[in-house]
Parts: C-alpha cells; structure tokens; sequence
C-alpha cells in the first residue's frame, strides 16, 4: 500500500524521513539503507545529522552514479555520498556502497567496458542480497517519473545495470555541472526490480516540477512509461510530498483525512 503524506515543505518532509529512518536504526543498529542523491534527500540528511544517532554499524547502498566522470569528481555520486551522507552521519565508508565502485568507473563508456560495467552492475546487485535486502530505500523522483536512474522504459523487472540517461534528466542534472555537455551520458543504477526487493520505499518529492510525475507514479497506470509508478506493486510504500508536488494529486483529500486519523 502506498500511503501518501503530504506536508507544507521539504524541511517538515525531512524530518518525518528521519524519523523513520531513526527509528530503523534503533531497533536495529545494523540496518540496511538505500541512498538517494540529488536534492531532494538532502533535507533529511541534514535532520538525521542533527540527532544523536549511531551510523557507526549502518551498511548503505547508493542507487546510482554516473559512469564515465573522472575519480574523485566532485558531482559524482560517491563523492556526493561521502560529502553529505558519510560525512556528516558518521557512517563508516567501507560499509557505503556505490555501484560501480570497484574499480570500473575511471574512463568513457566503449564496448569492453560495457562488459565490465556489467559485471560490476552483477556484484552490486549480489552484495545488496548479501547484506541481506535494503530495509530502508530513499527514493526522489524525476520530472521524467524515472527513479534511481531508471529512465521512461525500465523494465519493471530490472536488475542493476548500465543505462543511458535521458537528455531531460542530464538537462536537469546540469545545475551541478559548467554545462549540460558535462553532464555523463550514461549511469549504473539500481533496477527497479533492486528497488521493488526493498522492504520499504520513502519517495520524496518537492516542488510544482515533480507534480506531474508524482500524480503519474502513485495514481496513474504501473507503467515503464512513468518508472516511478513501480512502487505501487510495492506493500510498504510512504511517499512524503510538499503541497505543491500534490497539487496533481486527484485523491490528495483522502490522503490529508488518512494521515490525520492515523491510529
Ligand atoms: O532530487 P532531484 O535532484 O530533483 O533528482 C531527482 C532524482 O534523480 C536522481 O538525481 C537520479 O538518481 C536521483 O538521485 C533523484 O532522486
């Protein structure tokens, strides 16, 4: 069940993230997260960052990161994960996994460094089962409806893999880069079947930009058009808006009284 929380700004958001979050990692020191870049996350990083919290034995693992930026980039993914995650929670960098992070990353995509990109895609996807599933997936969503990288036409069923970006997610993505001819053309992500194995989705999504999307994903068709619409075949699903990402939200009434009577 997808259940829709719609609140006045993405501080409120985060914060309601967070405490999820904190409750996760109470009960469970040794919990398993699924990590999202991008803005939107950004404000329950900073909540989690301002409670007295144990990361120290988290494991974590980033949905995505752009394949062909050169090590140490500052907007890649990793980099943005140390940066406003590792960093400021404390957790401990060999316990944070991004994929591709084994090495594959370093140069432009060709044809045999597909084969090792997928490969790698292989093992990421390996050592989530290994760590025993994410509990806790933080999703943002696309003006696009994609989610991870997972761009219009992921199958709905797909694994972590290499996938090339859409020039509307690189135009988007451009406020990070000099220029939109910066921006890589291609990623590794966590597939939407990755992410449809967490045990629970917090989507996130602020601004009148994400509206159409968000109304896409949690009302409109399960389709690989809107990947976002994938969490409805999901059991645990909180989607956290602001007013203006519900403001396309046909049932937005129902979901205000649901919230406010929640027992
Ligand atoms: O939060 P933003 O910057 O609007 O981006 C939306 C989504 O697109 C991505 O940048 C692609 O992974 C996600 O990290 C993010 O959740």
């Amino acid at each position: 069940m997808t259940e829709v929380v719609i609140v006045e700004d993405a501080e409120v958001a985060g914060r309601l993230a967070a405490d999820m979050i904190e409750h996760l990692v109470r009960r469970n020191p040794c919990a398993v997260l699924g990590l999202a870049t991008g803005s939107t996350p950004l404000t329950t990083y900073r909540s989690l960052a301002q409670r007295d919290l144990d990361f120290s034995r988290v494991r974590a693992f980033a949905l995505d990161e752009y394949v062909g930026l050169e090590p140490g980039h500052p907007q890649s993914y990793r980099a943005v994960i140390d940066r406003e995650v590792v960093a400021t929670l404390g957790l401990d960098p060999a316990m944070v996994r991004v994929p591709g992070d084994d090495g594959v990353l370093d140069a432009a995509l060709d044809g045999p460094l597909e084969a090792a990109l997928e490969a790698a895609a292989d093992r990421y996807e390996r050592a989530i089962e290994t760590a025993g599933g994410i509990d806790l997936q933080i999703l943002g969503i696309g003006a696009n409806g994609h989610i991870g990288f997972n761009e219009p036409g992921s199958s709905l069923a797909s694994p972590t893999r290499v996938k090339a970006l859409t020039r509307q997610t690189r135009e988007d993505n451009a406020r990070f880069f000099a220029s939109v001819d910066e921006v890589p053309r291609h990623c590794i992500t966590q597939g939407l079947g990755t992410i449809l194995r967490a045990r629970h989705l917090v989507l996130l999504a602020f601004g009148d930009r994400k509206a159409d999307a968000v109304a896409a994903a949690i009302e409109g068709a399960v389709s690989s058009s809107t990947p976002g619409s994938v969490v409805q075949l999901h059991p645990r699903v909180t989607a956290i808006v602001d007013e203006a990402a519900a403001s396309r939200l046909r049932f937005a009434d129902y979901y205000r009284e649901a919230w406010a009577s929640k027992p």
